[in-house]
């Protein structure tokens, strides 16, 4: 990983003549920092996600609550979307509310017996009209994001020699992708020793860890406090860049390029001020097969491996949010 400033994006390139340059320094982004900027994505408004992000996270705290899973609501039957509150004693120190696509299912029996599938859950407000406005910005935001990121695995692929729709085939049908709004306040009173990283003691509103889908493309806004860790262990802050979102590789993508590109720890340190954050999470379809490879490789023939229980089991395992969902092998494929 460099020391140099990020890379820039620049996705108005790909629909010109210099569509095969930026195909190339995508692939260097990816083999060298594994985190970039991507700006030009039609349609982003940051202002208009600033101001949907805190209209969500301002509704009282019951309301929140009644979309709550059932792990921290236990009068719901919601186990996968909708809301979690902040957890004072956990490394992470953040409210977020959870959704999945909300386009129609090509198989829409998957709705009722795969978690990943689950609808999303909508806040109870007596003000349908603001509820309205509030679904469909998240409709078409989920629709940019994931048209943004099917841009720029087309640009992968094409930029390591693979056929273009190598990996957005892996999205067909019924894509899994998480739009997350996150709102993380800054910690008060008492600190817990989780909220500390063990490697420098900073502290902490989300611990280190890596993301588990294909990319991760997030909004930051004007809040500071993301970090990455570089190949010597050490911190790098990443500065924000108005109009541009933050992306990363997320241990999917990490493991079909043959762990060439890398899905490099981050974390969020606390700033004392309230901080908002909108993270999409690119994932492919439930069954999407983790054992592809972008290009041929030496390496023996693999045992399919499905992304939806791989992806559920690592969640179970590294994120306090998930740790009371039911194990993969109580699911159906
Ligand atoms: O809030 C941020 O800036 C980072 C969020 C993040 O890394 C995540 O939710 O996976
Ligand atoms: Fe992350």
């Amino acid at each position: 990983m460099s020391c140099d400033p990020l890379p820039v994006i620049d996705l108005r390139q790909a629909a010109g003549p210099g569509r095969a340059q930026l195909a190339s320094r995508l692939v260097a982004a990816l083999q060298t920092d594994g985190f970039f900027y991507v700006e030009g994505i039609d349609g982003y408004d940051e202002h208009e996600l600033m101001t949907y992000t805190r209209w969500f996270f301002e509704l009282p705290d019951s309301v929140k609550m009644g979309i709550a899973r059932s792990n921290f609501n236990p009068a719901t039957n919601i186990r996968y979307r909708g809301y979690f509150p902040v957890d004072k004693t956990n490394a992470s120190h953040k409210e977020g509310y959870e959704l999945g696509s909300l386009e129609p299912l090509v198989d829409p029996e998957k709705h009722s017996h795969n978690l990943f599938y689950e609808p999303t859950p909508w806040p109870e407000v007596t003000d349908r009209k603001q509820l309205d406005a509030f679904k469909e910005f998240s409709v078409r935001f989920y629709g940019l994001m994931t048209a943004a990121g099917m841009t720029l695995l087309e640009l992968a692929a094409e930029g390591c020699g693979a056929p273009s729709d190598k990996l957005v085939n892996l999205f067909r049908p019924d894509p899994v992708s998480t739009l997350r709004y996150l709102h993380y306040p800054p910690r008060q009173g008492d600190i817990p020793a989780s909220a500390r990283d063990p490697t420098d003691g900073a502290l902490l509103l989300c611990g280190a860890h890596n993301d588990s889908g294909f990319l991760t493309l997030l909004s930051t806004f004007e809040y500071e406090g993301l970090e990455l860790q570089r190949a010597d262990g050490s911190w790098m802050p990443v500065p924000c860049r108005s109009g541009a979102v933050v992306v990363n590789i997320g241990d999917m993508l990490s493991t079909i390029s043959g762990g060439r590109w890398k899905a490099t720890h981050h974390r969020v340190i606390d700033h004392g001020v309230d901080r908002y954050s909108v993270p999409f999470f690119l994932e492919p379809t439930y069954s999407a097969n983790m054992s592809v490879r972008l290009q041929d490789s030496q390496e023996a023939p693999r045992e399919p491996v499905s992304y939806g229980p791989w992806a559920l089991t690592k969640m179970i395992n590294d994120y306090y949010e998930f740790r009371d969902l039911p194990y993969p092998q109580s699911l159906v494929a």
